[in-house]
């Protein structure tokens, strides 16, 4: 009896099912391979296939996938359902993002998006809040929120971190932001810096009579980050901040877990993704990450400044798009853009990605001449001339800070 072989993986005729993933790759064969034959080893490799010709008995093939699709350097691949255990992200992107990233029978290959099918989709949390941290944490339903993540990343003092939230808070910031390189350092302390900054917090909401919050960076291991957030919530926090690409989608899975008994929000800060999505041939996109950090609960997530910042971006809009839709009535979540803004980009950023995001601005507001409270006065005056309508240059004639930010930097 014949075995299964890569071509069994390979049908141009397959009708996807329901409760398949299928999932779309760019694809550029090795040399000597055909592009059929370099999608019939992705689906193999990706599913229970592998080189030799196997001798199978029963359902085992029920598990294979199939790639059914060829377009140019695009190839679309279908997942069983069975293959996947439920709510294991991990164990998802074993298979679709694993061992065929490094296969010979391809030069390069990018997982370039997926169709979620509910039953696999719906086994994960989604977000807790998404975009109603906008008026479940704030009292901002027609404008963007603001945060700022102090400058120098790190090497501040405890208390030199809270003098910076507080200046910045009462300018006018939402959020402080802990910096993705601070966790807990000898110079600022994790459990320090989370009391004084929200001591710095309340007395900063008095003042303003506005909601105030803190993205404390949690990022450690699994089982530090669980103490951490139960810290968070007994300090009267709303938030966690995660690195989810450096800590992994396990731990995160964990800690929403966690949030979720605590009522807690989840910031998901991106650092390494660039690792990942940069290269256009090859690695795994930027949306897909997306759609994975939706799924595993981040409640707010990084994803560009739609080009207008210092970094490098991937279809910040057609992402944001994505984290906004329905997703069989999961959370959706909120875009945070950030990286290189300063209050003169607030026009253009809010014109290209909309007001339903948080904008992060941390030399932006750190780096006004006349210091954090201006900086954050300046941004704060930027979100507000925009959503009124009113061009920058014209409503800086009344703010001062305003107008020293777009000499300092412009408004392009
Ligand atoms: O360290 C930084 O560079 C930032 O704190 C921004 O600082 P500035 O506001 O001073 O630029 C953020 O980590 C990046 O925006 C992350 O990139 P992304 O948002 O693309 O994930
Ligand atoms: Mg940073």
């Amino acid at each position: 009896m014949p075995g299964i072989t890569y071509e069994d993986f390979l049908d141009l005729e397959y009708d996807p099912a329901d409760s398949d993933l299928v999932c779309a790759f760019r694809v550029e064969p090795a040399a000597d391979m055909s592009m059929e034959a370099a999608a019939s080893r992705v689906a193999s490799e990706s599913s229970n296939g592998t080189w030799a010709e196997l001798q199978v008995e029963g359902s085992v093939t029920d598990l294979s996938a199939t790639a059914f699709a060829i377009d140019g350097d695009e190839i679309r691949v279908a997942y069983p359902e069975e293959l996947f255990e439920p709510g294991s992200m991990a164990q998802v992107l074993s298979c679709i993002a694993g061992n065929i990233m490094g296969m010979k029978a391809v030069e390069r290959i990018r997982l370039l998006d997926c169709e979620w099918p509910e039953p696999l989709a719906t086994s994960f949390p989604g977000p807790g809040f998404g975009t109603s941290v906008r008026t479940e944490i704030f009292d901002a339903p027609n404008r963007p929120i603001t945060a700022t993540v102090p400058k120098p990343k790190v090497g501040l003092s405890t208390e030199q971190h809270a003098g910076v939230g507080y200046d910045a808070w009462v300018g006018g910031i939402d959020l402080l932001k802990d910096d993705e390189n601070l966790t807990d350092q000898s110079f600022n302390p994790f459990h320090d810096r989370l009391t004084e900054s929200l001591d710095a917090r309340d007395r900063a909401e008095e003042e303003t009579g506005e909601r105030k919050s803190y993205l404390v960076n949690v990022t450690a291991d699994a089982n530090t980050m669980l103490e951490r957030a139960d810290a968070v919530a007994a300090a009267g926090g709303e938030y966690v901040m995660v690195d989810v690409i450096t800590t992994g989608w396990a731990a995160v899975q964990t800690v929403r877990e966690r949030c979720a008994e605590l009522g807690l929000a989840i910031h998901a800060h991106r650092a390494m993704h660039a690792a990942f999505d940069r290269v256009p041939s090859h690695g795994v996109s930027m949306r897909v990450l997306a759609q994975i950090a939706r799924l595993c609960g981040a409640d707010q997530l990084h994803t560009g400044t739609a080009d207008l910042g210092k970094l490098e971006n991937e279809d910040t809009v057609g992402i944001n798009e994505w984290l906004y839709a329905d997703l069989y009535g999961l959370n959706d979540v909120l875009p945070t853009a950030s990286g290189g803004l300063h209050p003169g980009l607030v026009p253009e950023l809010i014109e290209r990605c909309g007001t339903n995001i948080c904008v992060q601005a941390g030399g932006g507001v750190h780096g006004h001449p006349d210091g954090t409270a201006a900086g954050a006065k300046a941004l704060r005056q930027s979100i507000d001339a925009t959503v009124e309508g009113i061009p920058l240059e014209e409503y800086a004639e009344d703010y001062p800070e305003l107008a020293v930010a777009i000499e300092k930097w412009g408004t392009e």
